[in-house]
């Protein structure tokens, strides 16, 4: 268990508070990208558009401040230095972009407070939702959603890799966004516990205070992709001084409940789950298929259950889209405005 005080000082429950006692992450970043009309089909995937259309970036971080979001994430899930060198961009390029990613996230944000002294619409007149906080969360993606095969899926990285590997691939990518001004580093979609280990190493080695979170993606209720234990690698997480949050990101909803329960046994601190629409990533084909069973796109339907089982931030992630988040919303915010769900 996370010893009160342990964690860098409360920054998530401090946060939370000010939030009404549970936020609100942002939706699929990707999937609003190409709603937009952005072709994704790119070693890069999102990360592209840091570089061709950075205005569609700004853009859909309106989109979620828009629906509700509290915690927007950069554009900089598949961005790395390595990457960009394959695309024939210098080393200082690829810095730029990536400080690029945090500096545009922080412009949606300026751009929606101003837009919000303005417009004078019921919601935003709602005094508690117009000041309400909002965080940017630069995104590291895992080493395998560099390998842009399908790999943050599947965690299995083979012996060559080492947790000595993994630091060395993440340290200046990490360095640069902390640099850039984001609030918080959300590393996402982690697939297995030896990038965990990797990145509590990292923080403590590189003595970074900018608070992070730790998302693994999952296979189902107790397990993450590559068949770690959630509960192993919540327990990495819970003894990482820096880590202000732990949960799991891109996983079927109906796998979110249990997850949340064996989390809750491996740590203190604030759980956060941000699941994606239930299909499944087939690499091969780079396309999204329906699982057996239920449709479960709306999830939103099951937050307070989430929230009862002890998880306190809510988001989406692939193929979700501002309608979830707005969804979310009014049911974290907008309908019990004095007390979170
Ligand atoms: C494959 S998970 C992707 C997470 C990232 N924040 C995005 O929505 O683009
Ligand atoms: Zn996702």
């Amino acid at each position: 268990m996370g010893l009160e005080g342990k964690e860098t000082p409360s920054f998530m429950r401090d946060f939370l508070d000010k939030c009404g006692g549970c936020a609100v992450i942002d939706g699929g970043f990707a999937t609003e990208l190409e709603r937009h009309g952005a072709d994704l089909n790119d070693e890069l995937w999102s990360a592209k558009c840091l570089i061709s259309s950075p205005h569609l970036v700004r853009r859909v971080h309106l989109d979620y401040l828009d629906a509700g979001a509290n915690i927007i994430l950069t554009a900089s899930y598949q961005a790395t230095i390595q990457g960009f060198e394959a695309k024939g961009f210098s080393r200082e390029e690829g810095e730029t972009m990536l400080r690029r990613s945090v500096e545009i996230a922080r412009e949606a944000r300026e751009i929606y407070y101003d837009r919000c002294t303005k417009d004078s619409s019921d919601f935003m007149r709602d005094e508690r939702y117009r000041k309400r906080p909002i965080l940017i969360a630069a995104s590291v993606g895992s080493y395998g959603a560099y390998l842009a095969d399908g790999s943050e899926y599947v965690g299995d990285y083979g012996d060559a890799v080492t947790v000595q590997t993994l630091k060395d691939f993440h340290r200046e990518r990490v360095k640069i966004l902390v640099e850039a001004g984001a609030d918080l580093i959300a590393f996402e979609t982690i697939p297995n516990k030896l990038e965990a280990r990797a990145y509590a190493e990292l923080l403590e080695e590189e003595g970074i205070e900018t608070p992070a979170w730790f998302s693994f993606s999952c296979k189902d209720e107790s397990n993450v992709v590559s068949g770690d234990s959630i509960f192993e690698c919540a327990s990495i997480a819970d003894s990482c001084r820096q880590v202000v949050a732990v949960g799991v990101n891109c996983t079927a909803p109906r796998f979110i409940h249990g997850l949340i329960s064996f989390i809750k046994k491996a740590t203190s601190k604030p759980v956060l789950v941000y699941p994606n629409s239930g299909e499944t990533y087939i690499a091969e084909s780079n396309q999204w298929v329906k699982s057996s069973g239920a449709a479960e796109h709306d999830f939103v339907s099951y937050i307070g259950k989430w929230r009862d089982a002890g998880a306190s931030l809510f988001g989406g992630c692939c193929r979700t889209t501002p309608n979830t988040i707005r969804g979310i919303a009014e049911a974290t915010y907008g309908k019990l405005k004095d007390k979170c769900i």
